[in-house]
């Protein structure tokens, strides 16, 4: 079984800031003035205290002049921090914006190019709530917070360097209080704040995905059945999420305890100060500078112990995004095609073996041969491996074993781009886009105009089908196409496959849900395709079968049979076991 990357509940949150550097890394110049200008923002508040101490000295020792500066320095400090303070915040803003920004590109473009099995193993609702839901929170996070953060951290270190240049003594007396209570108080919500926080997210995206799968499964949902036991589930799910919450929200009153070790400390500086004072040990200045930056630091500490769950929060948000990053990272995918590499070529599949889980094969050594222009027609019973084998065919899985390659390239050596000019798969749900009929063709490689759009249409002949639609051409197809019927999507999904004019064309149930004749209409238009377009058609339906040369059969996912119809000769070269079927 191929290695799948599984995203985790409670991602990673080691060295985030690490891993998260690569994203910074872009922006480190803007980034680096605006912690600049936020530094400087910080000094200029620490600064305040010394200056209020020197007014109250000058003031007991009668010294106007010296009294006189200070306010002066006091106002000019104030107009000064007022600036900084606004030009620090406006550019972390936009600093950390950028970041998101980037963080949100790379998360988009990497799930655009998953490979098909990564998604087909996670649920879209846990990937939307990490490509969107927690870029969200970050984007949050930076605007409202990350400000506060800096500022904090960097006027409780510049207070502490200030207030160690005045009394060692005193700041030690503060500090004693203060400092092993809060830090005791600090451990013990980090003990818990990552699995709290991580479970909360975890939970959370859960019942997102639940909800999205409820709005995408609606009907299956509505029978009575189906209803109650998904209706439990949501309950369940939400009960978890809920509990979750809570646990997190306990997890964060544990730093509210910090104010009351706050007090405390205040009681016990004015004591020790008031006995120095007393003692001519230190000035009077000295402690109302201890007081007035008391304060800093204390708000500051308040500030950074409240911002601390917003921290978490956002720091869990961060790993999740990053594990989402990591485990979809295009892994050493090929940007260049091998030299002289064909626009046609034979398609041909050696020993191919795969596995969706460890416990069982669903794919057994299948070799054959699909030579360039050749029609070949797969059966077999439900579950016998033919989608499976159609999405190795087009390279969107890599087999465990033997090699898929086209004109002899393997097909993992092909960059997406390439392989899909060459390689088109039409599946049984044809996937659109909200738009309109003319846009969801237009998706094909090389934009195709009107023109070319209508010369297909006619091609098919599907002219008369097209003009009946309402609005034609720029008929909307609504959200996924809901709009168009099943069998009109099939339709255009075929149309679209058409337009790529790829070398090789697989078709899985591709027209099982068109009426009959239409799809033998359409079939027939298929059979005229250019004579070097090789077919593949996976169906069930007998008709469309019949059509085909050539007739490959899957038993339990083993190539049973690969003959021409009808047991003649000319139906393409036969590389497999073969049986009488
Ligand atoms: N995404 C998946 N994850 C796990 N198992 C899968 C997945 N897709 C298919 N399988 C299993 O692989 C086996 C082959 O499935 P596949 O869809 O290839 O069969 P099929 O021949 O196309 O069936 P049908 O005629 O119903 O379309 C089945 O047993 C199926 O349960």
């Amino acid at each position: 079984m191929a290695e799948q990357p599984l995203l985790q509940d409670e991602a990673d949150q080691r060295a985030v800031l690490r891993r998260a550097a690569p994203y910074l890394r872009p922006h480190r110049g803007r980034l680096a003035v605006a912690l600049g200008v936020g530094l400087a923002d910080s000094a200029a508040l620490v600064a305040v205290a010394p200056l209020i101490g020197l007014a109250a000295d000058s003031l007991d020792d009668g010294d106007r002049g010296g009294l006189g500066l200070a306010v002066a320095l006091l106002v000019a400090l104030a107009a000064a921090q007022l600036v900084l303070a606004r030009v620090g915040e406006l550019l972390l803003i936009k600093g950390g914006e950028q970041v998101v920004r980037t963080l949100r590109e790379q998360a988009v473009e990497n799930l655009a190019t998953a490979p098909l099995r990564f998604l087909e193993t996670h649920r879209s609702g846990e990937l939307l709530r990490r490509a969107t839901g927690e870029v969200a929170a970050l984007a949050a996070f930076v605007r409202l917070h990350l400000r506060n953060m800096v500022a904090s951290a960097a006027t409780l270190v510049f207070t502490l360097v200030m207030l160690a240049g005045y009394s060692w003594l005193l700041l030690l007396v503060q500090l004693a209080v203060f400092l092993p209570l809060t830090l005791l108080v600090t451990r013990w919500f980090q003990r818990d704040a990552g699995a709290a926080f991580g479970g909360k997210a975890g939970a959370e995206a859960t019942v997102a995905a639940t909800f999205s799968e409820t709005l995408t499964a609606r009907e299956a949902l509505q029978t009575s059945r189906g209803l109650t036991g998904w209706t439990g589930r949501f309950e369940r799910e939400n009960t978890h999420a809920v509990g979750a919450a809570r646990r997190a929200v306990r997890v964060e009153n544990r730093i509210d305890l910090v104010s009351l070790i706050e007090g405390a400390a205040l009681v016990v500086l004015l004591l020790a100060g008031g006995w120095l004072v007393d003692r001519d040990s230190v000035s009077l200045g000295t402690v109302v500078v201890f007081v007035v930056a008391g304060r800093n630091l204390f708000d500051s500490f308040a500030e950074i112990s409240q911002l601390v769950g917003e921290v978490q929060t956002a720091r869990t948000g961060l790993a999740r995004l990053l594990d989402l990053l990591a485990a979809t990272r295009p892994q050493g995918a090929p940007t260049q095609a091998p030299a002289g590499l064909p626009a046609r070529g034979d398609l041909r599949c050696v020993d191919v073996e795969y596995a969706y889980r460890a416990d069982g094969r669903t794919l057994h050594g299948i070799s054959l041969d699909f030579p360039e222009g050749s029609r070949t027609g797969v059966v077999g019973e439900t579950g016998s491996g033919k989608t499976t084998l159609s999405k190795l065919l087009c390279g969107l899985y890599r087999p465990d074993g033997g090699a898929v390659t086209f004109a002899g390239t393997d097909l993992a050596d092909l960059p997406e781009a390439e392989l899909r000019r060459r390689i088109v798969l039409v599946p049984q749900e044809v996937r659109m886009v909200s738009g309109t009929i003319a846009d969801n063709l237009a998706l094909v490689q090389g934009g195709p105009d009107r023109a070319r759009i209508g010369r297909t249409v006619d091609q098919l002949g599907l002219r008369g089908w097209m003009e009946d639609l309402p609005g034609g051409l720029d008929a909307e197809v609504g959200q996924r196409g809901g709009n168009l019927s099943a069998g009109e999507r099939q339709i255009l999904g075929l149309v679209r496959a058409v337009l790529a004019d790829p070398a090789v064309l697989v078709l899985d149930e591709a027209t099982a849900d068109i009426d009959p004749v239409t799809a033998a209409r359409l079939e027939h238009a298929l059979d005229e395709l250019r004579a070097d377009c090789t077919l593949v058609v996976i169906a069930h339906r007998p008709a469309t079968i019949a059509r085909m040369p050539r007739v490959v059969r899957l038993d339990g996912g083993r190539l049973l049979v690969d003959e021409p119809a009808g047991g003649g000769p000319d139906g393409g070269t036969m590389t497999g076991p073969k049986s009488a079927g």
